[in-house]
């Protein structure tokens, strides 16, 4: 087959395509309708991974499940945003890592509001100046994000869904070769975190390492300025339009953060497949076996619990804590159910969502 006809077959497929998509869309638009004349919410984690499992499952063709998702997701997103635009506010800069999370989840059509503290996201939801925000929650070798865990205590929002990616970090220069590069410009944390990189490249061209803000940062400067390059997000360089030289260029591939995406007001159906996370003020929890007992009931009910991090409580000069509890399953759960009507003046459900892993 020449280049010529397999081509006019991919276009005489891409028409098919589009075809489908459209009566896709014609079905989304009006469950869209129902969903508004019911007052329903739009975004559905659970139903949208009940689709890519099926697809997966009945898949035999060349597309694995990441691909799969990529493209599903993106389709979902424009869906979304047919049936009712939502804005979406996450921690910044522009081509943070929060910004690749929330647009893996939200795709490149949501409208969406880059916000320079996590305090000033979580008050854009609960001020419905954005129907969702994303933050990072943790990362699997740094630890918490603290303000984003207290802020969980301190507003009333509900958790969505999580995202899990992988901290990638890209090469990116206008420059045409190595050797030309005088200047490179990342965070410090991601110099580190590359180190074995730029020694192997960059110990004998000798290009001077400038430490800015964020990663973004370097990447818009690595946009102005020739001769230099940046240690950034793969989006940050797409962004900025800066040629990526390579990509991937981090020490340990082990390396992931965790978001959330939060709203003012969500209750998930369950898939099969969940997570939930709780806060727990215990009275008096410097008596003996308050805690433990509590934590026993999770056990005797053979609920896994996955996460419990303690946070003060603030209240005077006393060590009183709060805790943020993370377990497998779904708040409908008979069993956990059980748990949250026994406890229900002090533990505060914040959402049950599909579990990535
Ligand atoms: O099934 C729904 O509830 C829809 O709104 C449709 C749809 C889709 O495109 O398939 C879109 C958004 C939801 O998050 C889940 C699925």
């Amino acid at each position: 087959m020449t280049l010529e006809s397999l081509r006019n077959d991919i276009d005489t497929l891409d028409d098919q395509l589009l075809t489908l998509l459209n009566q896709r869309m014609e079905l989304v638009r009006r469950v869209g309708e129902l969903k508004r004349s019911t007052n329903a919410v739009i975004y559905r984690p659970e139903r949208e991974k009940q689709i890519i499992d099926r697809l997966h499952e009945q898949n035999n063709g060349l597309l694995n499940r990441p691909a799969i998702e990529a493209i599903f997701l993106e389709i979902f997103a424009v869906s979304r945003n047919l049936e009712l635009p939502e804005r979406v506010a996450y921690l910044g800069p522009e081509g943070s890592f929060t910004h690749q999370a929330a647009e893996s989840r939200f795709g490149a059509m949501s409208t969406y509001m880059a916000l320079s503290t996590i305090r000033s996201v979580f008050e854009s939801v609960e001020t419905e100046r954005a129907r969702f925000g994303v933050v990072p929650i943790e990362n699997n070798q740094e630890g918490v994000v603290e303000e984003a865990i207290d802020l969980l205590l301190e507003k009333d929002l509900r958790i969505v869904a999580e995202i899990q990616i992988p901290v990638h970090f890209t090469f990116a220069t206008q420059a045409e070769s190595l050797a030309d590069i005088t200047h490179i410009y990342s965070k410090d944390i991601a110099f580190r975190q590359c180190s074995r990189f730029l020694n192997d490249y960059f110990d004998e061209l000798k290009a001077e390492l400038i430490p800015v803000e964020s990663t973004s940062k370097a990447a818009k400067l690595a946009s102005q300025q020739p001769y230099t390059a940046a240690v950034c997000s793969g989006i940050a360089a797409k962004l900025f339009d800066v040629p990526v030289l390579f990509d991937n260029i981090e020490d340990s591939d082990l390396n992931r953060t965790r978001f959330l995406i939060l709203a003012k007001d969500f209750v998930n159906q369950p898939s099969g497949h969940d997570k939930t996370t709780l806060i727990a003020r215990l009275p008096n929890t410097q008596s003996p076996g308050v805690l433990a007992e509590f934590l026993q009931e999770f056990n005797t009910r053979n609920i896994n619990l996955t996460k419990i991090e303690s946070r003060p409580l603030r209240e005077g000069a006393t060590f009183k804590y709060w805790f943020l509890l993370e377990c497998e399953g779904h708040a409908n759960d008979p069993d956990l159910q059980e748990i949250l009507n026994h406890h229900a003046a002090e533990v505060k459900l914040l959402g049950s969502y599909v579990r990535v892993s």
